[in-house]
């Protein structure tokens, strides 16, 4: 039986890029069933351009203020990721606010993953609130992007503890490995399987046909 046709990634980073490299690494396997077509960033400079680079995927950069306005921005995303052909779009690290254009054109399939155990510290500095607040346990969410910050339907959830001598950075790596398993599943799980979104409850595998 012939191996399906994988499906279309386009990554979405502002920084180091860890995730995206766990998504490259589990690509090199056919059988995963996806494969990264572009890698996209807000800002150039960052070890996640050259990890795309190094691995031989197109790359983008599209920086705010280089348009009139936060909206021609978000038009320019839009455009550019759609020229990818995505069938997944992947928010790992990426620390812009995806606008209406954006959402009208990928909204459903775009996800994203954060650093906390959401709806629990939102926003751009997930890790450091968790741990100023002294929560015992914290993680990671993998979520579908809506209109809000970090409100949308939650595709999955990993957990784990915060240890008394942690520091941010510390806490933070921690998070991160078990955010990349979680990541890479998923997003495989969601690439060979499919997904349902109702209401807010997200759902491997596809709608059964309407009889
Ligand atoms: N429409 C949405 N877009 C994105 C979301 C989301 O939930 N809705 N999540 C982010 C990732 N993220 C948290 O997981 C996040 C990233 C950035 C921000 C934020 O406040 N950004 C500001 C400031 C940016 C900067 O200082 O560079 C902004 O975009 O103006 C909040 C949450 C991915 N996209
Ligand atoms: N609110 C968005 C946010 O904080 N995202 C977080 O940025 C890190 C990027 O790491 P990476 O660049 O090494 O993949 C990840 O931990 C991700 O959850």
């Amino acid at each position: 039986m012939s191996t399906p046709t994988p499906a279309r990634l386009v990554v979405l980073v502002s920084g180091a890029g860890t995730n995206l490299q766990a998504l490259i690494d589990a690509t090199a396997d056919p059988a995963y069933g996806a494969r990264v077509v572009a890698v996209g960033a807000d800002r150039d400079d960052i070890v996640g351009l050259a990890r795309a680079e190094r691995a031989g995927i197109p790359t983008f950069v599209k920086k705010v203020g280089q348009f009139s306005s936060r909206d021609h921005w978000d038009r320019a995303m839009a455009e550019t990721v759609a020229g990818f052909e995505p069938d997944l779009v992947v928010s790992a690290g990426f620390m812009k606010l995806a606008g209406e254009s954006f959402l009208e054109r990928f909204g459903g399939r775009f996800v994203n993953t954060h650093p906390a155990l959401l709806p629990s510290f939102p926003g751009m500095h997930g890790a450091a609130d968790a741990l100023a607040y002294g929560v015992k346990v914290t993680g990671a969410t993998l979520f579908i992007v809506d209109a809000g910050v970090d409100t949308g339907p939650i595709v999955d959830q990993v957990v784990v503890p915060v240890e008394a001598e942690d520091s941010v950075e510390t806490l933070h790596e921690r998070i991160k490995a078990a955010e990349r398993q979680m990541l890479v599943d998923c997003v495989g799980r969601m690439a060979r399987e499919g997904w349902t979104v109702t209401g807010r409850t997200v759902q491997f595998g596809r709608r059964p046909a309407v009889p």
